[in-house]
Protein backbone atom coordinates (compact mmCIF):
# COMPACT_ATOMS: atom_id res chain seq x y z
CA UNK A 1 0.00 0.00 0.00
CA UNK A 2 1.07 3.45 -1.19
CA UNK A 3 1.00 5.93 1.55
CA UNK A 4 -2.05 7.98 1.45
CA UNK A 5 -1.18 11.74 0.40
CA UNK A 6 -4.79 13.06 0.61
CA UNK A 7 -4.74 14.94 3.66
CA UNK A 8 -1.70 17.36 2.04
CA UNK A 9 -2.14 17.15 -1.53
CA UNK A 10 -5.96 17.60 -2.15
CA UNK A 11 -8.22 20.10 -0.99
CA UNK A 12 -11.50 19.75 -2.50
CA UNK A 13 -13.34 21.94 -0.20
CA UNK A 14 -11.41 24.69 -2.72
CA UNK A 15 -13.83 26.16 -5.70
CA UNK A 16 -12.86 26.52 -9.47
CA UNK A 17 -14.12 29.84 -9.06
CA UNK A 18 -11.89 31.42 -6.55
CA UNK A 19 -8.90 29.47 -8.26
CA UNK A 20 -9.51 31.64 -11.31
CA UNK A 21 -10.34 34.84 -9.39
CA UNK A 22 -7.30 34.66 -6.97
CA UNK A 23 -5.17 34.41 -10.45
CA UNK A 24 -2.43 32.27 -8.76
CA UNK A 25 -2.24 29.04 -10.07
CA UNK A 26 -2.29 27.24 -13.42
CA UNK A 27 -5.16 24.57 -13.71
CA UNK A 28 -5.11 21.19 -15.34
CA UNK A 29 -7.68 18.98 -16.16
CA UNK A 30 -7.18 15.50 -16.65
CA UNK A 31 -8.92 12.14 -17.14
CA UNK A 32 -7.15 9.90 -14.90
CA UNK A 33 -7.60 6.27 -13.76
CA UNK A 34 -6.26 4.65 -10.83
CA UNK A 35 -4.72 0.98 -10.77
CA UNK A 36 -7.14 -1.34 -9.67
CA UNK A 37 -6.80 -1.83 -5.64
CA UNK A 38 -5.69 1.95 -5.47
CA UNK A 39 -8.37 4.91 -4.03
CA UNK A 40 -9.21 7.53 -6.39
CA UNK A 41 -8.83 10.14 -4.19
CA UNK A 42 -5.46 8.84 -2.64
CA UNK A 43 -4.26 8.30 -6.25
CA UNK A 44 -4.68 11.87 -7.06
CA UNK A 45 -3.40 13.08 -4.70
CA UNK A 46 -0.16 11.20 -5.37
CA UNK A 47 -0.21 12.34 -8.73
CA UNK A 48 -0.87 15.95 -7.81
CA UNK A 49 2.58 15.52 -5.31
CA UNK A 50 4.95 13.50 -8.34
CA UNK A 51 3.72 16.47 -9.95
CA UNK A 52 5.15 18.92 -7.66
CA UNK A 53 6.75 19.07 -4.56
CA UNK A 54 6.51 15.08 -3.42
CA UNK A 55 7.20 11.56 -3.76
CA UNK A 56 6.43 8.46 -2.77
CA UNK A 57 7.10 8.78 1.08
CA UNK A 58 7.50 11.83 3.53
CA UNK A 59 10.65 13.45 2.91
CA UNK A 60 12.20 14.81 6.40
CA UNK A 61 13.83 17.87 4.51
CA UNK A 62 9.98 19.13 3.60
CA UNK A 63 9.19 22.51 5.86
CA UNK A 64 6.68 24.99 5.79
CA UNK A 65 7.19 27.32 2.84
CA UNK A 66 7.62 23.45 0.67
CA UNK A 67 3.97 22.97 1.64
CA UNK A 68 2.71 26.27 0.24
CA UNK A 69 3.63 25.25 -3.48
CA UNK A 70 1.75 21.95 -3.11
CA UNK A 71 -0.16 21.28 -6.02
CA UNK A 72 -3.70 20.40 -4.86
CA UNK A 73 -6.27 18.39 -6.31
CA UNK A 74 -9.46 20.36 -5.73
CA UNK A 75 -11.83 18.21 -7.65
CA UNK A 76 -12.48 14.85 -8.48
CA UNK A 77 -15.13 12.40 -9.99
CA UNK A 78 -14.45 8.90 -10.38
CA UNK A 79 -17.03 7.91 -12.10
CA UNK A 80 -15.89 10.22 -15.34
CA UNK A 81 -12.37 9.63 -14.48
CA UNK A 82 -12.39 13.74 -13.98
CA UNK A 83 -9.25 14.72 -12.34
CA UNK A 84 -8.26 18.67 -11.65
CA UNK A 85 -5.48 19.85 -9.87
CA UNK A 86 -3.93 23.40 -8.98
CA UNK A 87 -0.64 24.43 -9.46
CA UNK A 88 1.45 27.20 -7.60
CA UNK A 89 2.67 29.74 -10.38
CA UNK A 90 5.71 29.72 -8.04
CA UNK A 91 6.14 25.83 -9.26
CA UNK A 92 7.20 26.85 -12.75
CA UNK A 93 10.78 27.49 -13.78
CA UNK A 94 11.97 30.93 -15.17
CA UNK A 95 14.78 32.06 -17.23
CA UNK A 96 17.92 33.39 -15.71
CA UNK A 97 17.98 35.87 -19.02
CA UNK A 98 14.46 37.97 -18.44
CA UNK A 99 12.15 36.10 -15.80
CA UNK A 100 9.66 34.64 -18.79
CA UNK A 101 7.87 31.07 -18.24
CA UNK A 102 8.59 28.31 -20.14
CA UNK A 103 6.88 25.56 -21.55
CA UNK A 104 9.43 22.67 -20.58
CA UNK A 105 8.61 23.52 -16.97
CA UNK A 106 5.05 23.59 -17.09
CA UNK A 107 5.38 20.00 -19.55
CA UNK A 108 7.95 18.60 -16.75
CA UNK A 109 5.55 19.19 -13.87
CA UNK A 110 2.52 18.87 -15.20
CA UNK A 111 2.90 16.31 -17.55
CA UNK A 112 6.22 14.58 -16.50
CA UNK A 113 6.77 11.63 -14.09
CA UNK A 114 2.70 11.45 -13.34
CA UNK A 115 2.72 9.96 -17.38
CA UNK A 116 5.08 6.60 -15.15
CA UNK A 117 3.46 5.98 -12.06
CA UNK A 118 2.95 2.49 -10.55
CA UNK A 119 -0.34 2.94 -8.82
CA UNK A 120 -1.81 5.05 -12.00
CA UNK A 121 -4.03 3.10 -14.89
CA UNK A 122 -3.38 6.05 -17.07
CA UNK A 123 -4.03 10.12 -16.50
CA UNK A 124 -4.11 12.27 -19.70
CA UNK A 125 -4.37 15.92 -19.82
CA UNK A 126 -8.04 17.62 -21.69
CA UNK A 127 -7.49 21.05 -21.20
CA UNK A 128 -5.69 23.70 -18.70
CA UNK A 129 -6.55 27.20 -17.80
CA UNK A 130 -3.87 30.23 -17.72
CA UNK A 131 -4.03 32.99 -15.34
CA UNK A 132 -3.45 36.12 -16.59
CA UNK A 133 0.29 36.74 -15.19
CA UNK A 134 1.14 33.59 -16.96
CA UNK A 135 -0.33 34.83 -20.22
CA UNK A 136 2.02 38.33 -19.43
CA UNK A 137 5.46 35.52 -18.75
CA UNK A 138 4.99 33.91 -22.24
CA UNK A 139 6.09 35.26 -25.68
CA UNK A 140 2.83 34.50 -27.41
CA UNK A 141 3.00 34.47 -31.58
CA UNK A 142 5.01 37.61 -32.85
CA UNK A 143 3.44 37.56 -36.30
CA UNK A 144 0.08 35.66 -37.65
CA UNK A 145 -2.44 35.52 -40.34
CA UNK A 146 -2.72 39.48 -40.26
CA UNK A 147 1.00 39.89 -41.22
CA UNK A 148 0.01 37.44 -43.83
CA UNK A 149 -2.88 38.88 -45.16
CA UNK A 150 -1.02 42.57 -45.30
CA UNK A 151 1.97 41.16 -47.67
CA UNK A 152 -1.00 39.13 -49.76
CA UNK A 153 -2.62 42.95 -49.89
CA UNK A 154 -6.01 42.13 -48.08
CA UNK A 155 -7.60 43.63 -44.82
CA UNK A 156 -5.44 42.63 -41.72
CA UNK A 157 -9.25 41.78 -40.42
CA UNK A 158 -11.20 38.81 -41.75
CA UNK A 159 -8.63 38.29 -44.26
CA UNK A 160 -9.95 35.09 -45.74
CA UNK A 161 -8.78 31.71 -47.14
CA UNK A 162 -4.97 31.01 -47.87
CA UNK A 163 -5.05 29.20 -50.47
CA UNK A 164 -1.71 26.50 -50.09
CA UNK A 165 0.25 23.42 -50.39
CA UNK A 166 3.09 21.06 -49.15
CA UNK A 167 5.73 20.17 -52.33
CA UNK A 168 4.88 16.92 -52.73
CA UNK A 169 6.13 14.01 -53.98
CA UNK A 170 7.26 14.21 -49.89
CA UNK A 171 10.39 13.69 -50.48
CA UNK A 172 12.54 12.23 -53.92
CA UNK A 173 12.75 15.96 -55.65
CA UNK A 174 15.65 17.42 -56.70
CA UNK A 175 16.33 20.70 -56.63
CA UNK A 176 14.97 21.97 -60.18
CA UNK A 177 12.08 19.94 -60.48
CA UNK A 178 11.30 21.06 -56.54
CA UNK A 179 11.55 24.71 -57.33
CA UNK A 180 9.27 24.09 -60.67
CA UNK A 181 6.62 22.22 -58.87
CA UNK A 182 6.62 25.46 -56.57
CA UNK A 183 6.43 28.02 -59.36
CA UNK A 184 3.41 25.54 -60.64
CA UNK A 185 1.28 26.39 -57.57
CA UNK A 186 1.96 29.54 -56.90
CA UNK A 187 0.59 30.56 -60.38
CA UNK A 188 -2.75 29.87 -59.17
CA UNK A 189 -2.21 29.66 -55.06
CA UNK A 190 -0.76 31.76 -52.22
CA UNK A 191 1.54 29.90 -49.93
CA UNK A 192 3.76 27.04 -50.09
CA UNK A 193 4.97 24.99 -47.80
CA UNK A 194 7.60 22.16 -46.79
CA UNK A 195 6.47 19.27 -45.97
CA UNK A 196 7.94 18.09 -42.47
CA UNK A 197 10.66 15.79 -44.10
CA UNK A 198 12.20 17.87 -46.35
CA UNK A 199 15.25 19.50 -45.86
CA UNK A 200 18.61 19.51 -46.66
CA UNK A 201 18.76 15.68 -48.28
CA UNK A 202 21.78 15.09 -50.26
CA UNK A 203 20.10 14.92 -53.51
CA UNK A 204 18.42 18.23 -52.30
CA UNK A 205 20.66 20.75 -50.54
CA UNK A 206 19.32 23.67 -49.19
CA UNK A 207 22.13 25.90 -50.92
CA UNK A 208 20.75 25.04 -54.00
CA UNK A 209 17.30 24.58 -53.59
CA UNK A 210 16.36 28.14 -51.81
CA UNK A 211 17.80 29.95 -54.55
CA UNK A 212 15.81 28.28 -56.97
CA UNK A 213 12.60 28.37 -54.89
CA UNK A 214 13.27 32.40 -54.52
CA UNK A 215 13.52 32.75 -58.30
CA UNK A 216 10.32 30.70 -58.58
CA UNK A 217 8.60 33.01 -56.08
CA UNK A 218 9.59 36.10 -58.51
CA UNK A 219 8.46 34.70 -61.46
CA UNK A 220 5.29 33.88 -59.88
CA UNK A 221 4.81 37.23 -59.19
CA UNK A 222 5.73 39.10 -61.86
CA UNK A 223 3.52 36.28 -63.44
CA UNK A 224 0.36 37.36 -61.53
CA UNK A 225 1.43 40.29 -59.87
CA UNK A 226 0.26 39.21 -56.73
CA UNK A 227 2.58 38.53 -53.66
CA UNK A 228 3.77 35.03 -52.52
CA UNK A 229 4.48 33.03 -49.39
CA UNK A 230 6.68 30.40 -48.33
CA UNK A 231 7.39 28.34 -45.14
CA UNK A 232 10.73 26.88 -45.12
CA UNK A 233 11.51 23.99 -42.60
CA UNK A 234 14.36 24.73 -40.63
CA UNK A 235 13.81 21.94 -37.70
CA UNK A 236 17.13 20.47 -36.98
CA UNK A 237 18.94 19.34 -33.51
CA UNK A 238 20.39 21.94 -33.32
CA UNK A 239 19.76 25.41 -32.61
CA UNK A 240 22.64 26.65 -34.42
CA UNK A 241 21.70 24.26 -37.64
CA UNK A 242 18.33 25.83 -37.31
CA UNK A 243 19.57 29.37 -37.22
CA UNK A 244 22.28 28.45 -40.07
CA UNK A 245 19.14 27.31 -42.72
CA UNK A 246 17.27 30.40 -41.13
CA UNK A 247 19.92 32.53 -42.02
CA UNK A 248 20.66 31.65 -45.22
CA UNK A 249 16.95 31.69 -46.49
CA UNK A 250 16.58 35.14 -45.31
CA UNK A 251 19.52 36.58 -47.17
CA UNK A 252 18.50 34.75 -49.90
CA UNK A 253 15.24 35.86 -50.35
CA UNK A 254 16.48 39.21 -49.47
CA UNK A 255 14.07 41.99 -50.50
CA UNK A 256 11.12 39.56 -50.28
CA UNK A 257 12.59 38.53 -47.00
CA UNK A 258 9.03 38.92 -44.97
CA UNK A 259 7.35 36.45 -47.63
CA UNK A 260 9.53 33.67 -46.01
CA UNK A 261 7.67 32.02 -42.96
CA UNK A 262 9.57 29.10 -40.82
CA UNK A 263 8.37 26.28 -40.23
CA UNK A 264 9.13 23.82 -37.64
CA UNK A 265 8.34 20.11 -36.56
CA UNK A 266 7.84 21.62 -32.98
CA UNK A 267 6.57 18.34 -31.39
CA UNK A 268 9.14 16.33 -32.30
CA UNK A 269 11.34 18.97 -31.88
CA UNK A 270 9.98 20.12 -28.74
CA UNK A 271 9.56 23.48 -26.75
CA UNK A 272 13.25 24.18 -27.27
CA UNK A 273 12.29 24.04 -31.05
CA UNK A 274 10.03 26.21 -31.02
CA UNK A 275 10.83 29.06 -28.69
CA UNK A 276 14.81 28.80 -30.59
CA UNK A 277 12.12 30.14 -34.06
CA UNK A 278 10.14 32.39 -31.85
CA UNK A 279 12.96 34.51 -30.01
CA UNK A 280 15.49 34.13 -33.28
CA UNK A 281 13.19 35.37 -36.08
CA UNK A 282 10.54 37.41 -34.58
CA UNK A 283 9.94 39.20 -37.60
CA UNK A 284 8.85 35.97 -39.44
CA UNK A 285 5.79 33.73 -39.39
CA UNK A 286 6.21 31.05 -37.00
CA UNK A 287 4.65 27.64 -38.89
CA UNK A 288 4.31 24.65 -36.13
CA UNK A 289 3.88 21.20 -38.02
CA UNK A 290 2.89 18.84 -35.35
CA UNK A 291 4.09 15.29 -37.38
CA UNK A 292 3.89 12.68 -34.51
CA UNK A 293 1.75 13.80 -32.22
CA UNK A 294 -0.67 11.47 -32.53
CA UNK A 295 1.02 9.11 -30.66
CA UNK A 296 -0.66 10.95 -27.69
CA UNK A 297 -2.96 12.68 -28.99
CA UNK A 298 -5.18 10.17 -30.89
CA UNK A 299 -8.22 10.03 -29.86
CA UNK A 300 -7.38 6.17 -29.08
CA UNK A 301 -4.81 7.09 -26.52
CA UNK A 302 -5.62 7.54 -22.98
CA UNK A 303 -2.37 9.17 -22.15
CA UNK A 304 -0.55 12.09 -22.66
CA UNK A 305 -2.36 15.49 -23.90
CA UNK A 306 -5.07 15.63 -26.39
CA UNK A 307 -4.44 18.21 -29.79
CA UNK A 308 -6.73 20.67 -28.28
CA UNK A 309 -3.98 20.74 -25.19
CA UNK A 310 -1.06 20.72 -28.02
CA UNK A 311 -3.08 23.86 -29.78
CA UNK A 312 -3.18 25.46 -26.65
CA UNK A 313 0.18 25.37 -25.58
CA UNK A 314 1.37 26.16 -29.40
CA UNK A 315 -0.57 29.76 -28.82
CA UNK A 316 1.68 30.49 -25.33
CA UNK A 317 4.84 29.62 -26.97
CA UNK A 318 4.69 31.92 -29.88
CA UNK A 319 3.29 30.04 -32.87
CA UNK A 320 2.00 32.08 -35.56
CA UNK A 321 0.18 29.30 -36.66
CA UNK A 322 -0.25 25.44 -36.38
CA UNK A 323 -1.84 22.78 -38.16
CA UNK A 324 -5.19 21.69 -36.01
CA UNK A 325 -6.30 18.70 -38.52
CA UNK A 326 -9.70 18.67 -40.57
CA UNK A 327 -12.33 18.04 -38.38
CA UNK A 328 -13.15 14.99 -40.38
CA UNK A 329 -13.15 16.26 -43.44
CA UNK A 330 -9.39 15.07 -44.54
CA UNK A 331 -7.17 12.11 -44.32
CA UNK A 332 -5.55 12.59 -40.52
CA UNK A 333 -8.15 11.27 -37.30
CA UNK A 334 -10.58 14.26 -35.78
CA UNK A 335 -14.14 15.39 -36.10
CA UNK A 336 -16.56 18.05 -36.02
CA UNK A 337 -16.13 18.72 -32.59
CA UNK A 338 -12.47 20.04 -33.21
CA UNK A 339 -13.30 23.23 -34.28
CA UNK A 340 -12.75 24.22 -30.92
CA UNK A 341 -9.24 23.39 -31.19
CA UNK A 342 -9.40 26.37 -33.68
CA UNK A 343 -11.70 28.68 -31.77
CA UNK A 344 -9.40 28.49 -28.72
CA UNK A 345 -6.08 29.73 -30.82
CA UNK A 346 -7.84 32.23 -32.64
CA UNK A 347 -10.11 34.56 -30.13
CA UNK A 348 -9.56 36.25 -27.45
CA UNK A 349 -11.72 34.58 -24.98
CA UNK A 350 -13.12 31.31 -25.64
CA UNK A 351 -14.95 27.82 -23.68
CA UNK A 352 -12.43 24.66 -24.05
CA UNK A 353 -14.06 21.29 -22.74
CA UNK A 354 -13.51 22.56 -19.43
CA UNK A 355 -12.39 25.63 -19.08
CA UNK A 356 -13.28 29.42 -20.35
CA UNK A 357 -10.04 31.08 -21.29
CA UNK A 358 -9.54 34.69 -21.59
CA UNK A 359 -6.62 35.82 -23.60
CA UNK A 360 -5.81 39.53 -23.02
CA UNK A 361 -5.15 40.33 -26.05
CA UNK A 362 -2.52 37.87 -26.39
CA UNK A 363 -1.83 37.28 -30.51
CA UNK A 364 -4.24 34.69 -32.20
CA UNK A 365 -2.35 31.13 -33.77
CA UNK A 366 -3.64 30.49 -37.64
CA UNK A 367 -5.16 27.56 -37.77
CA UNK A 368 -4.06 25.45 -40.33
CA UNK A 369 -5.73 23.14 -42.32
CA UNK A 370 -3.95 19.97 -43.88
CA UNK A 371 -4.23 16.19 -43.91
CA UNK A 372 -6.23 15.16 -47.71
CA UNK A 373 -7.50 18.16 -48.35
CA UNK A 374 -8.99 19.21 -51.86
CA UNK A 375 -11.41 21.75 -53.45
CA UNK A 376 -14.33 18.88 -52.66
CA UNK A 377 -13.75 18.63 -48.82
CA UNK A 378 -13.72 22.41 -48.23
CA UNK A 379 -17.07 23.73 -48.75
CA UNK A 380 -18.31 21.00 -45.82
CA UNK A 381 -15.47 21.98 -44.18
CA UNK A 382 -15.84 25.67 -44.26
CA UNK A 383 -19.40 25.52 -42.99
CA UNK A 384 -18.56 23.04 -39.89
CA UNK A 385 -16.08 25.71 -38.88
CA UNK A 386 -18.42 29.12 -39.71
CA UNK A 387 -15.43 30.89 -41.27
CA UNK A 388 -12.29 30.54 -43.66
CA UNK A 389 -9.81 32.45 -42.10
CA UNK A 390 -7.28 30.16 -42.07
CA UNK A 391 -4.04 28.44 -44.12
CA UNK A 392 -5.02 25.58 -45.71
CA UNK A 393 -2.37 23.57 -47.21
CA UNK A 394 -3.77 20.48 -49.71
CA UNK A 395 -0.77 18.70 -51.08
CA UNK A 396 -2.61 16.00 -53.40
CA UNK A 397 -5.42 18.34 -53.52
CA UNK A 398 -3.07 20.52 -56.03
CA UNK A 399 -0.90 18.23 -57.46
CA UNK A 400 -3.31 15.58 -57.92
CA UNK A 401 -5.44 17.62 -59.62
CA UNK A 402 -5.88 16.39 -63.49
CA UNK A 403 -4.79 19.54 -65.33
CA UNK A 404 -2.28 21.34 -63.54
CA UNK A 405 -0.89 22.25 -59.86
CA UNK A 406 -1.63 25.54 -60.81
CA UNK A 407 -5.23 24.80 -62.01
CA UNK A 408 -5.44 22.34 -58.53
CA UNK A 409 -4.40 26.12 -56.70
CA UNK A 410 -7.28 27.86 -58.56
CA UNK A 411 -10.09 24.95 -57.14
CA UNK A 412 -9.34 26.02 -54.10
CA UNK A 413 -9.80 29.32 -54.27
CA UNK A 414 -13.17 28.83 -55.90
CA UNK A 415 -14.06 26.12 -53.41
CA UNK A 416 -13.72 29.41 -50.74
CA UNK A 417 -15.83 31.90 -52.97
CA UNK A 418 -17.89 29.18 -53.76
CA UNK A 419 -18.70 28.21 -50.00
CA UNK A 420 -18.80 31.99 -49.60
CA UNK A 421 -21.10 33.48 -51.67
CA UNK A 422 -23.60 30.67 -49.89
CA UNK A 423 -23.57 28.90 -53.83
CA UNK A 424 -24.69 25.15 -54.12
CA UNK A 425 -21.42 23.56 -55.34
CA UNK A 426 -22.68 21.57 -58.34
CA UNK A 427 -24.41 24.73 -59.38
CA UNK A 428 -20.89 26.04 -58.78
CA UNK A 429 -18.74 24.25 -60.70
CA UNK A 430 -20.89 24.56 -64.23
CA UNK A 431 -19.05 28.47 -64.04
CA UNK A 432 -15.77 27.60 -62.58
CA UNK A 433 -13.77 25.14 -64.43
CA UNK A 434 -10.77 24.80 -62.06
CA UNK A 435 -13.25 23.31 -59.08
CA UNK A 436 -15.64 20.96 -62.07
CA UNK A 437 -12.68 19.67 -63.19
CA UNK A 438 -11.52 18.92 -59.57
CA UNK A 439 -14.51 16.49 -59.19
CA UNK A 440 -13.10 14.58 -61.73
CA UNK A 441 -9.27 14.30 -60.56
CA UNK A 442 -11.10 13.12 -56.90
CA UNK A 443 -13.94 11.24 -58.34
CA UNK A 444 -13.94 8.95 -55.06
CA UNK A 445 -14.76 12.12 -52.81
CA UNK A 446 -17.10 13.21 -55.82
CA UNK A 447 -19.11 10.28 -55.83
CA UNK A 448 -18.96 10.11 -51.53
CA UNK A 449 -20.10 13.73 -51.49
CA UNK A 450 -22.00 14.83 -54.17
CA UNK A 451 -23.30 11.89 -56.15
CA UNK A 452 -25.09 12.60 -59.06
CA UNK A 453 -22.40 15.09 -60.24
CA UNK A 454 -21.34 13.30 -63.33
CA UNK A 455 -24.69 13.72 -65.33
CA UNK A 456 -24.87 17.14 -63.41
CA UNK A 457 -21.85 18.69 -64.58
CA UNK A 458 -21.43 16.35 -67.58
CA UNK A 459 -18.10 16.31 -69.91
CA UNK A 460 -17.23 20.09 -68.60
CA UNK A 461 -16.34 18.37 -65.44
CA UNK A 462 -15.10 15.10 -67.24
CA UNK A 463 -13.10 16.71 -70.17
CA UNK A 464 -9.60 18.87 -70.10
O1 LIG B 1 1.68 16.55 -45.63
C1 LIG B 1 0.65 16.77 -45.08
C2 LIG B 1 -0.62 16.75 -45.85
O2 LIG B 1 -0.48 16.32 -47.20
P1 LIG B 1 -1.75 16.12 -48.19
O3 LIG B 1 -2.40 17.46 -48.34
O4 LIG B 1 -1.23 15.58 -49.49
O5 LIG B 1 -2.65 15.16 -47.50
C3 LIG B 1 0.67 17.13 -43.62
O6 LIG B 1 1.90 16.77 -43.09
C4 LIG B 1 -0.48 16.60 -42.83
O7 LIG B 1 -1.42 17.55 -43.03
C5 LIG B 1 -0.26 16.46 -41.34
O8 LIG B 1 -1.46 16.39 -40.60
P2 LIG B 1 -1.97 17.56 -39.63
O9 LIG B 1 -2.13 18.79 -40.45
O10 LIG B 1 -3.28 17.04 -39.11
O11 LIG B 1 -0.98 17.74 -38.54
MG1 LIG C 1 3.23 16.53 -44.44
Amino acid sequence: MALDQSKRYADLSLKEADLIAGGKHILCAYKMKPKAGTGYLEAAAHFAAESSTGTNVEVCTTDDFTKGVDALVYYIDEKTEDMRIAYPLDLFDRNVIDGRMMMVSFLTLTIGNNQGMGDIEYGQMIDFWVPPRALQLFDGPSKNISDLWRILGRPVEDGGYIAGTIIKPKLGLRPEPFAEAAYQFWLGGDFIKNDEPQGNQTFAPIKKVMPLVYDAMKRAQDETGEAKLFSMNITADDHFEMCARADFALETFGSDADKLAFLVDGFVGGPGMVTTARRQYPNQYLHYHRAGHGMITSPSSKRGYTAFVLAKMARLQGASGIHVGTMGYGKMEGGADDRVIAYMIERDACEGPIYYQEWHGMKATTPIISGGMNALRLPGFFKNLGHGNVINTAGGGSYGHLDSPAAGAKSLRQAYECWKAGADPIEYAKEHKEFARAFASFPHDADALFPGWREQLGSFATEA
